[in-house]
């Protein structure tokens, strides 16, 4: 009974071999980049800074096309943004700051012709979510920069969009607002199996949240390294389990960082 169909093991997005050169003359950011998303999977991107993950997210949401390659998404080429992708940036200041932050988080169900009685209930839910419910009258600049953030996640997570794609979201946070978002994330993805690509740095954030976690070599040229499935129930709490996958991503990322294979002792 649980078995699930066809249609959810099918990809999502079929990232096949691309490449992404800023100017032609220089080397590419990354090369021969080929990855499936499942429908309704987590997956996680983590690498070294400058490797291009940015990069491959803004292609995925369409701002940008690959140089060589191509994306799909339900068997469609991606050309360009569109409203079955959400992106959540992070320390992007991109709130309206003539409006509050209720009326900001219901702005994009406003575009998509939500009427207002369910636009207020999802953004008031939405609020919840990240702890801002008490806010919602305020205007951006009554706010902190992590309260930005969290109305900016907020108004991601209030969209009805199949993809979230999440650039660093809780970067800017501090550590005990950060946790709480990752564990509600992860929560709310178990509710709504929304497809996610997350982008991190944070070794521990992956292993809370990924299905699958992407590990990219250091650039130019930068390429996909290894792919580590976490295996784990959720809520994902800290046992000897989790340590240890943290452990083998650690030497995952240094083997990517140095661009060599990973040393048998510690292959998967
Ligand atoms: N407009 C641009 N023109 C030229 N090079 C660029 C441009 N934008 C980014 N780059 C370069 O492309 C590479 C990849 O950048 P990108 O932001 O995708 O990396 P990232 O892996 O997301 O980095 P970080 O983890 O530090 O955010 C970097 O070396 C960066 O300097």
């Amino acid at each position: 009974m649980d078995q699930p169909t066809r249609t959810e093991l099918a990809p999502l997005l079929e990232i096949s071999s691309i490449s992404y050169r800023y100017k032609a003359s220089l080397p590419p950011v990354m090369e021969d980049i080929s990855l499936d998303i499942s429908y309704g999977e987590f997956f996680v991107l983590l690498g070294p800074s400058g490797c291009g993950k940015t990069t491959i997210l803004n292609q995925v949401a369409g701002f940008e096309r690959p140089t060589s390659g191509e994306i799909r998404l339900r068997d469609e080429l991606v050309t360009a943004p569109g409203p079955d992708r959400t992106v959540i940036f992070q320390g992007h200041d991109s709130l309206l700051g003539w409006l509050t932050v209720r009326q900001n988080v219901e702005f994009p169900l406003k575009v998509a012709g939500v009427r207002p009685a369910e636009r207020r209930e999802r953004a008031e839910s939405a609020l919840r979510m990240v702890e801002l419910a008490n806010q919602a009258d305020k205007f951006p600049h009554e706010l902190s920069g992590g309260m930005k953030q969290r109305v900016q996640i907020a108004r991601g997570l209030v969209t009805e969009s199949r993809m979230l794609l999440m650039d660093e979201p809780f970067g800017a946070l501090d550590a005990q607002t950060r946790t709480t978002l990752q564990l509600q994330l992860s929560d709310i993805w178990e509710r709504e199996r929304r497809t996610v690509l997350f982008i991190t740095h944070d070794i521990s954030e992956a292993v809370i949240l990924a299905d699958r976690v992407g590990v990219m070599s250091a650039g130019p040229s930068a390429y996909l390294h290894s792919i580590v499935p976490i295996d784990l129930e959720r809520p994902r709490l800290r046992t000897p389990e989790f340590n240890e996958y943290v452990a083998h991503l650690e030497d995952v990322v240094s083997a990517a960082k140095r661009r060599e294979p990973l040393a048998s002792k510690d292959a998967a």
